[in-house]
């Protein structure tokens, strides 16, 4: 089964029908990943034995006998879990995280994990113990990171959505290398229980598929409160799908001249267009500033760094995942799994968190950074105040090659200066396809403030419904 042409509505309108089964869809599923990942590499783990639920009823959930991608970060009970590390290799969960319980009790189909940058920490997937994943506009590029396994395989047409997870930008980043669209909802609005936590003020769970309105369905579906989870909001939510269609006339829209000048070229014109789009249809663009942008990436570097630290403490080579043979006793068993366990990017978080966190920086460092934050989260207040969302790129470049910045971690890092700010804030955002530089696509962010995803999902429809972006078919993909 290709999914590039199809739709949630377009697949339960089948199933619904009789045209195809669940099982069938399954089983066409993993025989297309089985087949086109040989050049994507999305994929950690393919369930063979796939079966979607059982007493399935297309007319009460879209979602019944869909098959979604799950990023390897979110555990899933009896399929393996391994956050892309080796670390966690044989990682089996005895639960499953409250997302996935949720997509259980509405019938989708899980086939299996999606590769990623090791413990979500990269932009491009190949700080991957499983190797890097390949973007399906162009097999040499990388498609981004950290969900860069769920970005390949939308937009690669192996599932029709999947889920992320973004704590600086995991999801739009590679959304809008993939030409996608994907949506980190308000921090609070989907439990994080069973996701593998890194920056755990900042981690949040959210949905990539090609159309926004697919999005918009599966959304509906992981929102809301689980008391498992304190920081999740208890409030109601709303149906998302009533989102798409709107018209954008009168909507207050703030573009941030930091986050246009950013840009340049082609890939500013691209932006700009989709903003002309927006005016033409009748939406107010106001030029606002975030004058702390240029503090977010070393902000951000120290707050999830600082918490990854403390996170990854438990992985000591005793409770799970790997153990370090022919040691000598216990701290020779920590420090041998700990080293041989864990890669390159992730050592270096660890060490630049305990640094941050140590009594002689901590209040250089740590401290210093939470402040900054504030000022950061009032930037965004002000704004909205006065406005409904802001829009501008969601990344400064289109996608890079695979092996450009990998070794070189702070032009890695800087890959985030512009989707950093809104994990920092706690507000939603996405990355909805603006159109094509070079040949690879780019994206464009949306944000709103903290629970209005539906301005996110008004604004983006919106744009997809004007561009198009759609139709096209991802270069690299083509024999
Ligand atoms: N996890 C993320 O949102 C990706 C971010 N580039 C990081 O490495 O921390």
């Amino acid at each position: 089964m290709n999914y590039l042409n199809e739709t949630i509505d377009s697949l339960n309108k089948k199933l619904a029908s009789g045209d195809l089964s669940a099982d069938q869809l399954a089983k066409d599923t993993v025989a297309n990943i089985k087949d086109t990942d040989k050049k994507l590499n999305a994929w950690i783990t393919v369930d063979d034995d796939v079966k979607p639920p059982e007493n399935l009823d297309f007319s009460k959930s879209k979602l019944a006998g869909i098959p979604i991608a799950i990023k390897d970060n979110i555990i899933t009970n009896g399929m393996k879990t391994t956050a892309a590390s080796h670390i966690l290799y044989n990682f089996m969960p005895m639960y499953d995280a409250t997302v996935i319980s949720k997509l259980k009790d509405a019938g989708a189909t899980f086939v299996g994990k999606t590769n990623m940058d090791e413990f979500a920490m990269g932009s491009s997937t190949e700080h991957s113990y499983y190797g890097a994943t390949h973007n399906p506009w162009n097999l040499d590029k990388v498609p981004g990171g950290s969900s860069g396994g769920s970005a390949a395989a939308v937009a690669g047409g192996q599932v029709v959505a999947a889920l992320g997870s973004d704590t600086g930008g995991s999801i739009r980043q590679p959304a809008a290398f993939n030409g996608i669209f994907g949506i980190k909802p308000t921090y609070g609005r989907v439990s994080r229980w069973g996701l593998i936590a890194f920056g755990s003020s900042l981690d949040q769970i959210g949905v990539m598929s090609k159309r926004v309105k697919d999005s918009a369905e599966v959304l509906n579906v992981i929102a809301g409160g689980d008391d498992h989870d304190s920081t999740v909001s208890t409030r109601e939510v709303p149906d998302f799908t009533k989102f798409i269609g709107q018209d954008v006339k009168g909507l207050r829209v703030a573009v941030p001249k930091e986050y246009m000048d950013a840009v340049s070229g082609e890939m500013r014109e691209v932006i700009q267009k989709q903003i002309d789009t927006l005016k033409e249809a009748g939406a107010i663009i106001n030029e606002v500033s975030l004058p702390h942008t240029k503090y977010v990436v070393p902000d951000y570097y120290i707050i999830a760094s600082s918490e990854a630290s403390s996170n990854l403490q438990r992985y000591d080579g005793i409770r799970y995942g790997y153990r370090a043979k022919d040691t000598k006793n216990l701290l020779d068993v920590y420090v041998k799994s700990r080293s041989e366990g864990f890669g390159t990017e992730v050592k270096r978080r660890i060490m630049l968190g305990s640094f941050a966190l140590s009594a002689g920086s901590y209040d250089r460092f740590f401290r210093q950074a939470a402040k900054v934050r504030t000022l950061i989260c009032d930037d965004f207040d002000k704004i909205f105040a006065e406005n409904d969302v802001i829009v501008g790129p969601t990344t400064t470049e289109p996608a890079f090659g695979i092996g450009e910045e990998v070794s070189d971690p702070i032009k890695m890092y800087n890959n985030d200066l512009l989707t950093i700010s809104a994990n920092l804030a706690g507000i939603p955002a996405a990355s909805v396809p603006a159109g094509l530089v070079d040949g690879m696509p780019v994206g464009l962010q949306i944000m709103a403030k903290r629970f209005d995803e539906g301005n996110v999902f008004k604004t983006a429809d919106f744009i997809e419904r004007s561009n198009k972006f759609y139709e096209k078919t991802p270069t690299g993909m083509e024999d």
